[in-house]
């Protein structure tokens, strides 16, 4: 039996069996099972594609990365004509090699690259079409935008959601509080910090692993609410990524006003139409913040910062990141710096390499 075979043999299996309590352990070891094939699928896959020119390549290039998912005809086209400077029929494919050419979005002196990734994602946990090439490069986004139709039922946003999960992609959630080693002797040994609320329990934690023919290994559960399908994930780590998501509606134009309402109550979530201009400006202001960026303006002594030109490192980052986003090798040369800002305690403060920048700190280094 092929892998996509066994892969359907285990989803019938699934559908077949009722959900309860008495199946729960039964259902996560076929869940286990799943998640180990789906990886092969994708490994099958990159070993094949032989690497270098196939596939679908985008450079990654610019501050941060969003990709668009949707389906098609929801306004992808017109939302990346609208905010960014290049147009996405310059994507071309061709027979051996997909290549997109993303659009950049400037904004407040960053540039952020936006990607639109082709229709194709469908399937793609079935090992159909591109669709797996496509996720690898959703993979490496900072920011997922899912492009929804207002007017459309809520199962297009299920099914992408599905799509994305079934590949390894976990949208708006974080990694599970489990610690998780691998060992060489002794055992597997598992532990929770307060009893399970949940249903990941220490016999699934055990049977799970020795599926995974992991015999020895330490397991810290530590919340209690964690479930069987997060076990699975921290198990799988390397092939899961938790990426953020903005959910775009647009078309909101043709939907009524108590609609428009209630889908910008849902979280993560901004609405727009772009044949009326509408919400625009929102979802640019949306895409920043869920970006988490800092701009830095660097200044030369005795001239004005470079409020045009901003370097653009993640919230939260240090000086050392700062130096580290200029030249791999800054930090050796690097003896203090003077910031202006909400950061510093006086303007300027003196500072090493440790002291945290704010958004739109000034900052002066200087060099050995
Ligand atoms: N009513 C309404 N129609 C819109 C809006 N935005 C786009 N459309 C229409 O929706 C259709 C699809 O728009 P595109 O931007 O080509 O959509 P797409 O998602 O890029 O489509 P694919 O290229 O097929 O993936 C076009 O006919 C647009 O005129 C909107 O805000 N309101």
């Amino acid at each position: 039996m092929g892998i996509i075979e066994k892969i359907q043999a285990i989803e019938e299996e699934m559908a077949r069996t009722q959900k309860n309590k008495a199946t729960e352990h039964h259902l996560g070891l076929l869940k286990g099972k799943l998640a180990r094939y789906r990886q092969q699928l994708i490994a099958d896959e990159a070993g094949s594609s032989g690497g270098g020119g196939t596939g679908f390549e985008v450079a990654k290039s610019g501050d941060a990365r969003a990709v668009l998912i949707g389906y098609p005809s929801v306004g992808k086209s017109s939302l990346l004509g609208k905010i960014t400077s290049t147009k996405s029929e310059i994507a071309h494919y061709s027979f051996t090699t997909l290549t997109s050419v993303p659009g950049v979005l400037k904004y407040q002196g960053a540039e952020i690259q936006i990607v639109d990734l082709p229709g194709i994602i469908y399937g793609a946990s079935q090992g159909k079409g591109r669709g797996r090439q496509v996720v690898a490069t959703a993979r490496t986004a900072d920011l997922v935008l899912m492009v929804l139709d207002a007017t459309k039922s809520t199962h297009q946003r299920e099914s992408l959601e599905r799509e994305l999960e079934n590949v390894g992609i976990r949208l708006n959630k974080e990694r599970p509080n489990i610690y998780f080693k691998k060992k060489d002797t002794g055992g597997v040994k598992v532990s929770f910090t307060s009893p399970p609320k949940n249903n990941l329990t220490d016999s699934t934690i055990k049977a799970l692993l020795r599926d995974y023919r992991i015999h020895n290994a330490e397991v810290l559960v530590r919340d209690e609410q964690c479930s069987i399908d997060d076990f699975i994930d921290v198990i799988n780590e390397q092939h899961i990524n938790y990426v953020k998501c903005l959910y775009i509606y647009n078309k909101i134009d043709a939907v009524s006003l108590e609609e428009v309402d209630r889908l910008a109550r849902e979280p993560n979530t901004v609405v727009m139409s772009c044949e009326m201009d509408l919400g625009l400006d929102d979802v640019v202001e949306e895409i920043w913040y869920q970006l988490n960026l800092s701009r830095v303006y660097t200044k030369k002594r005795g001239v004005k910062p470079a409020f045009d030109d901003p370097l653009v490192v993640r919230n939260g980052s240090t000086v050392g990141d700062l130096c580290h986003s200029i030249h791999r090798d800054f930090q050796d040369k690097f003896k203090y710096a003077l910031v202006w800002g909400s950061s510093a305690k006086h303007s300027p403060q003196k500072c090493g390499l440790n002291h945290k920048i704010h958004d739109q700190d000034v900052v002066s280094l200087f060099t050995k």
